[in-house]
């Protein structure tokens, strides 16, 4: 080690032990904060003994408040403190309630007359919850206080007061690392008259060289200053984000989530939805929000997932899905769902019904214009059935003449009440009714478009023959109750027909007990609190499970909704502020232009606010320049983000003999052995299933994967399997390659295959310059 290292491994060990002083005050804090919040578990049992109904009220909110603070404690006991910042002198000297200066101008006498000294006047440490000291002075401010606001922001172009940023790597009790960016290089500052130390390169070239795994990290210790301003943007109208590939769209909308429950946990206490492409992105994302002590309150849901009850993730062709997707299947769906009335196994021709010992009937032409008539109407299908059911028994008793002879309107009504009671108790009646007007479920009306010819109907004008012919045929997969796989775009299809059909009116259920009614005796009364604590844990979960309406929607990948997509999502956030993320280069949907305007319909006159990200974050440059080839080609003219770094590692060029199979799987063992995470191969859908059994037994560290699985993922390294393939899929497939192309953060191989015309050093034609 050279006298230089030496001098700074000893300024590195002694930040170590200051932080670790740091670190050892919060943790004895936060202990004697759970023993508190133990005691008050403890008090809230006395309290229950002595049984009153004031006293029980009293415990049960100090049950509720002990438990959620244990809960937290206990969850965000790891990688707990993560920042810290030293501040110059404020202007206006005045503290906010977490105990910090709020100004963020420099105070005039700050800096020295020289303009290069200046003392240290405040230093925050920033973590994942806010912890006050006995005095309440602040031992950590929470990441998303308006104070932990220049921690994010600061940059030595726009420095506010911070002079120094400091990222701290910790691990449960102890510090591992400190990485140190300075804001204000000029200055030479003290801190309790030491001159102030910097360690490291600076913590985001740290945490953008590790290796990945198959979920998500969170990004608390590093979000930079363009996605903090994001983050932290007002709440009211839609927020939309746009940005390349890799510069931290879904990151930054997941911390978004975060700080918005932090901001007013009241307000989204009516649930976040975040809506992703693909339950693989789902299962990728789903553990950043725990790691930033959020949980419940926000549901992280695939768009093929949004419908209750439907779990889609099969993929229908491209040329279906353009099909499906589209608005024209609007006006299908609403012939489809009146057409559906005719579908009943048996459709009697009249209705033949004894009233009072009189046979009466109603002929097919009376019948036909009373359905006209409650077509008439606007009800969803199966709220029209009571009108159908009253015209029926209208028409029913006019035939009968039954009232012709009274004329005192009470023994009218009296005897039309017999009449109907009397006509409706009977089985002919009722099993007529069932097959003239049956009650609807989206999934069958759906299955019945498997029908060419019916479809063909409902079509006419809107889809041309072979479309009608596409469409009918990826339908059979359901039988004729709608049961079967559904594609990822059948489901805005079934939750359009919910809208169309309305719900079937459920048999009743039970109620569920009320707590409360039950308090008879001590022993209930000492069971409840019980209940209540049993009950909050669940209670996140069953608020998930009920809602179909939130107060935050965040749709991540927003460029891939299709026009009928939107419209689902829409319905979720009708009253709801909104967070929209995207990047037109990457999207796989065909007609852009039909969805935008479909997402303008969605998102309605809320007012807009845009950001523009522009750092890509994730690959290194030498990936970012040979994808930029294929932006040029997809959507030429769009600038693509800028690679924060470079490895040196240029892409790998092969080109597949005979064996396609072979080649990919050597080339992924090759980066199997290259780099410690994970290996992602990325192949065109229909290969998908093939390309699985080509990596067999390659171990958990490689996956396989359709073009438009991999939306939003990312791997150490890609093999990207025949461009050409990829790019001829479907009318946006030189999008599609661009997500491909950009999944890695470390390596990419190219395999080439005779379609994709490689040249002599094996690189795609669509690859090249
Ligand atoms: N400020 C940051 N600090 C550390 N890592 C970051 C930061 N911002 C983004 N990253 C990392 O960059 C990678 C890309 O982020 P993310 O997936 O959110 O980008 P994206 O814009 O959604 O990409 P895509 O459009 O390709 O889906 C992730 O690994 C993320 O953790």
């Amino acid at each position: 080690m050279g006298a230089q290292d030496a001098v700074q491994q000893a300024v590195r060990d002694r930040e170590l032990v200051v932080e670790q002083a740091h670190l050892d005050r919060v943790y004895h804090r936060l202990e004697e904060k759970i023993h508190e919040a133990e005691f008050l578990m403890d008090d809230a049992e006395k309290l229950a003994k002595v049984g009153t109904p004031g006293a029980l009220a009293e415990r049960d909110a100090q049950v509720f408040q002990a438990s959620g603070y244990l809960s937290r404690l206990n969850s965000e006991f790891e990688d707990f403190l993560f920042g810290r910042i030293d501040l110059l002198t404020g202007k206006d000297g005045k503290r906010g309630p977490d105990g910090a200066f709020t100004a963020t101008e420099v105070a005039d006498d700050a800096i020295g007359e020289d303009g290069s000294t200046a003392v240290i006047a405040e230093t925050l440490h920033i973590g994942r919850i806010g912890v006050l000291d006995t005095d309440y002075a602040p031992l950590v401010i929470d990441w998303r206080a308006p104070a932990a606001a220049p921690f994010y922001r600061s940059t030595p172009k726009d420095p506010g007061r911070v002079v120094r940023r400091r990222v701290i790597r910790s691990r449960g009790r102890r510090v591992l690392g400190v990485e140190d960016d300075l804001m204000r290089p000029e200055l030479s500052a003290t801190l309790d008259g030491t001159e102030l130390a910097v360690v490291g390169d600076g913590a985001l070239m740290a945490s953008l060289g590790r290796a990945r795994s198959h979920s998500m990290r969170d990004i608390v210790a590093s979000i930079q200053a363009e996605q903090d301003l994001v983050i932290r943007a007002p709440a009211p109208g839609v927020t939309e984000v746009g940005g390349g590939p890799g510069t931290g769209k879904t990151a930054v909308a997941l911390h978004r989530a975060a700080y918005l429950l932090y901001q007013d946990r009241r307000r989204y206490a009516g649930g976040i939805l975040v809506v992703s492409p693909t339950p693989l992105l789902v299962s990728y994302t789903e553990g950043v929000l725990p790691s930033l002590g959020e949980e419940g309150q926000v549901a992280i849901r695939a768009v093929g997932s949004l419908v209750d009850g439907a779990e889609a993730d099969t993929y229908d062709e491209p040329a279906v899905a353009r099909i499906k997707g589209s608005s024209r299947m609007l006006p299908v769906l609403r012939r489809a769902a009146r057409g559906a009335l005719e579908l009943g196994e048996a459709v009697p021709a009249r209705l033949r019904v004894v009233a009072f010992g009189a046979r009466l009937e109603l002929e097919a032409e009376e019948l036909a214009a009373i359905r006209q008539t409650v077509l008439g109407g606007t009800a969803p299908l199966n709220l029209m059935r009571p009108r159908a059911r009253r015209l029926l028994l209208d028409a029913l008793w006019a035939r009968s003449g039954r009232g012709r002879h009274l004329v005192d309107a009470e023994l009218i009504a009296e005897a039309r009440a017999a009449f109907d009671e009397d006509v409706s108790d009977e089985d002919a009646f009722q099993d007529f009714l069932r097959a003239w007007w049956p009650v609807l479920t989206p999934r069958a009306v759906l299955a019945a478009l498997a029908d060419e010819r019916r479809t063909g109907r409902w079509a006419r004008r809107i889809l041309g023959q072979r479309e009608v012919r596409q469409l009918a045929r990826s339908l059979r997969r359901l039988d004729r109750s709608g049961t079967g796989p559904l594609s990822v775009h059948d489901v805005a299809l079934l939750d359009e027909l919910h809208v169309l059909l309305g719900s079937p009116p459920e048999p009743r259920r039970p109620r569920e007990a009320d707590p409360l009614d039950q308090l008879t005796g001590l022993e209930e009364v000492t069971t409840y609190a019980d209940r209540m604590y049993e009950r909050r844990r669940d209670r996140a979960e069953r608020l998930e499970r009920e809602r179909t309406e939130y107060a935050h929607v965040i749709v991540d990948e927003a460029q891939d909704l299709t026009p009928m997509q939107w419209r689902m999502v829409a319905r979720r956030g009708v009253g709801a502020t909104w967070t929209v993320v995207g990047d037109p280069a990457q999207s796989s949907w065909s007609d852009p232009d039909e969805a935008a305007l479909a997402r303008d319909e969605a998102l309605g006159s809320r007012t807009r606010r845009r950001f523009e990200l522009t750092v890509n974050y994730r690959n290194p440059a030498e990936i970012a320049t040979l994808a930029s080839n294929v932006l040029r080609l997809a959507m030429p003219g769009m600038a693509a983000p800028r690679a924060v770094r470079s490895t040196g590692v240029e892409p790998e060029f092969r080109v597949a003999g005979d064996d396609l199979a072979a080649s990919v799987r050597a080339a992924a063992e090759r980066l199997l052995e290259q780099v410690d995470g994970t290996v992602g191969v990325v192949v065109a859908m229909a290969r998908r299933e093939e390309a699985r059994g080509w990596l067999a037994g390659l171990g958990d560290r490689v996956v396989a994967l359709g073009s438009l699985e991999a939306k939003g993922l990312e791997y150490d390294a890609t093999v990207v399997v025949s461009p050409a393939a990829i790019a001829d899929e479907s009318p946006a497939g030189l999008r599609v390659l661009y997500v491909a192309l950009t999944r890695a953060t470390q390596r990419l191989t190219v395999v080439a295959c005779a379609a994709d015309q490689p040249d002599a050093a094996g690189v795609p034609d669509l690859l090249r310059e």
